[in-house]
C-alpha cells in the first residue's frame, strides 16, 4: 500500500468551530490511518503546541504545522519559526488605532503572529495596512482572525514539512473549511473541502463532502479509502 501523507486542519475540521470539542470517530479514524503507516499531521490556527498535543493525546503523527504556517513544532523544544511577530504586533497597532473593535483573541501563547476576535471589516484591514506600506498576511479562519508575515500561511509551512520529510505533492490529502486552508490545497494533488466551508472555498478543492466538519472527514475518508491506493 502506497503511504500517503494527510494535512489536517483542527477548527471545522475534527472539531466543531467555536467549541473546539473534537470529533471522537474523526479522530479514531485518523488514528486508524497512522496506525496502517500513513502520515497524518495538523495543520493549524491554533499554536503549533496545541496540535502537536493532539498529535500525542490522539495518536497520529507527532508533528504539527501552527500559527497558520508560521510555527511548526517537532517535540517539546523543538520549533521552528517562519514568521517575526514583532511585524504582525506592528500591524494590529496600526489597525487599532483606525478601526473601532480590533480585538486580540485569548489564545494560547504565539511566537510568529497575531490572533484577533472577528469583530471588524478584513477588507478594510488590509486596504489600511497596504495605504501604510505594511506588508503582512490577514486572514480569517472562521474562528479567528490572523496576523502572519507575508509570505506566511499553512501553504508554506506545510511545504517545509514536505522538503524536510522528503513527502510528495501525489502523496499528500489536505483537508479542511476555510480560507486558510486554501493554500494548502495547493499543495496536495487531493483536497477535500468539508460541508461546512464557503462555496469560494469549496472550488478551490478537488473535492467536497456534504456533511460539516468531523462527520465530513469520515465521508471523505469513506470514500477515499477505498481508493487510496489510486489517488
Ligand atoms: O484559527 C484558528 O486559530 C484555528 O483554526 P484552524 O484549526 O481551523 O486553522
Ligand atoms: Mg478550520
Amino acid at each position: 500500500m502506497k503511504k500517503r501523507t494527510f494535512a489536517v486542519d483542527i477548527d471545522g475540521t475534527i472539531t466543531e468551530n467555536g467549541g473546539g470539542r473534537i470529533h471522537l470517530d474523526a479522530l479514531d479514524a485518523l488514528r486508524r490511518l497512522t496506525n496502517m503507516g500513513h502520515t497524518v499531521i495538523f495543520v493549524t490556527g491554533r499554536s503549533s503546541v496545541e496540535g502537536y498535543l493532539l498529535s500525542v493525546f490522539g495518536g497520529t503523527t507527532k508533528i504539527a504545522v501552527g500559527e497558520n504556517g508560521g510555527c511548526i513544532t517537532l517535540d517539546s523544544n523543538d520549533h521552528i519559526l517562519l514568521g517575526n511577530i514583532e511585524e504582525c504586533k506592528t500591524a494590529l497597532n496600526v489597525m487599532k488605532n483606525s478601526i473601532d473593535n480590533v480585538k486580540e483573541k485569548l489564545v494560547f501563547p504565539r511566537m510568529t503572529e497575531v490572533v484577533l476576535e472577528r469583530t471588524f471589516d478584513l477588507d478594510l484591514a488590509r486596504k489600511l495596512l497596504s495605504e501604510n506600506n505594511i506588508d503582512v498576511e490577514l486572514s480569517d479562519s472562521q474562528y479567528a482572525f490572523h496576523i502572519n508575515s507575508s509570505g506566511v500561511d499553512k501553504g508554506t509551512g506545510f511545504s517545509k514539512i514536505m522538503e524536510k520529510f522528503s513527502i510528495l505533492r501525489d502523496d499528500v490529502i489536505a483537508i479542511g473549511d476555510s480560507a486558510t486552508d486554501v493554500p494548502l490545497f495547493r499543495l496536495a494533488k487531493t483536497s477535500v473541502a468539508l460541508g461546512n466551508a464557503s462555496e469560494i472555498v469549496k472550488s478551490e478543492a478537488t473535492m467536497t463532502v456534504s456533511a460539516n466538519a468531523g462527520d465530513g472527514v469520515l465521508e471523505a475518508l469513506d470514500k477515499l479509502a477505498p481508493r487510496l491506493s489510486e489517488i
